[in-house]
């Protein structure tokens, strides 16, 4: 899965990922009183709104963009109904030909870990019958818990042909709070890259690990540090424009061969029709915007790579 990544972001000379995060107030007020009146202010009023709203930004950009990454909270707070508007999102990203990276974040003993590889990657084995919930590509990860957390979904990750991006350095204001420690000569996030590179060497794509990681934009020094310490680990980049990160800093995550990092935006792209710099977009264009600034980023970090 990470070859074919790397193939659809040289196609589209386009190393971005939207983020999928919507929120009811990113979504435009004729989608929401449309949903509403079907179900009602409820759940699934609002799991609908989502969908129809991701929907028409997937339509809008899937041809400038290798891949999508819908962030499985804001769909989870709606319980099921929110779930089946996160697994709809994800089978209909599949299939406009988009990549998916499910942000999921998980982390636990690896009898549990073993169950969300399956979910969320793999294929549950119901006396036979082989079922899938979700279709993601890749899933993020923490690797906070050791190795024999992480292991089970390395394994399901060899069975599918899928990936992994596990965090190493958040973007966070916080992150430093434990990242930033020092173990021994190396800082934590230091050690933690290692061990991510280690784990990645024994699952090889063709230049790059399947095994990637998660360094925050808004770090660029940690980035320039961490590309060096993990040449073959592609690197999952969040916090460029609204949580701050700048295009300019974005050279410190890629290799010289141009590649070696995919960076998110969502709200800058999703929401972008309500800010005051694509004032020009009715809110009945919202998708278009999203559009447009999927284009400027795509600008922006040419010119500065
Ligand atoms: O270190 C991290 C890890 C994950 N995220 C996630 O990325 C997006 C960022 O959204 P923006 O609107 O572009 O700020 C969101 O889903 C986070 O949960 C992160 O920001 N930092």
């Amino acid at each position: 899965m990470m070859n074919q990544l790397i193939d659809k972001i040289k196609k589209q000379n386009s190393p971005i990922v939207v983020g999928l995060d919507p929120k009811l107030n990113f979504v435009p007020s004729f989608i929401k009183e449309k949903a509403f009146k079907a179900y009602g202010k409820t759940n699934e009023g609002v799991a609908e709104a989502f969908y129809q709203f991701n929907k028409d930004i997937i339509d809008h950009i899937y041809d400038e963009v290798p891949a999508v990454k819908p962030q499985i909270a804001m769909y989870e707070q709606y319980g099921i109904e929110g779930i089946i508007a996160y697994q709809k999102t994800v089978n209909y990203a599949k299939e406009k030909g988009l990549v998916v990276i499910g942000d999921i974040k998980r982390g636990d003993i690896s009898s549990t870990a073993e169950a969300y590889a399956i979910g969320h990657l793999g294929q549950s084995n119901i006396e036979g019958n082989k079922e899938r919930a979700f279709k993601n590509d890749f899933i993020t990860i923490n690797p906070y818990m050791g190795y024999d957390t992480i292991k089970p979904f390395l394994d399901v990750c060899k069975e599918e042909s899928k990936g992994l991006f596990i965090l190493v350095k958040t973007s966070n204001p916080s992150s430093g709070d434990f990242q930033d420690l020092k173990v021994g000569d190396n800082y934590l996030y230091e050690q933690v890259a290692m061990k991510v590179d280690e784990w990645g060497r024994e699952h090889m794509g063709q230049d790059y690990s399947y095994v990637g990681a998660v360094v925050g934009a808004t770090y660029p020094e940690v980035g320039k540090k961490l590309r060096k310490l993990m040449p073959k680990t592609y690197f999952l980049v969040p916090g460029y424009g609204a949580q701050g990160g700048k295009a300019e800093d974005m050279a410190n995550y890629f290799n010289e061969d141009g590649l070696g990092a995919i960076i998110n935006s969502s709200r800058g792209v999703i929401a972008a029709y309500q800010k005051d710099s694509y004032q020009q977009f009715k809110e009945e264009d919202f998708a278009l915007a999203s559009r447009q600034a999927v284009l400027d980023m795509k600008k922006d970090l040419s010119n500065a790579l």
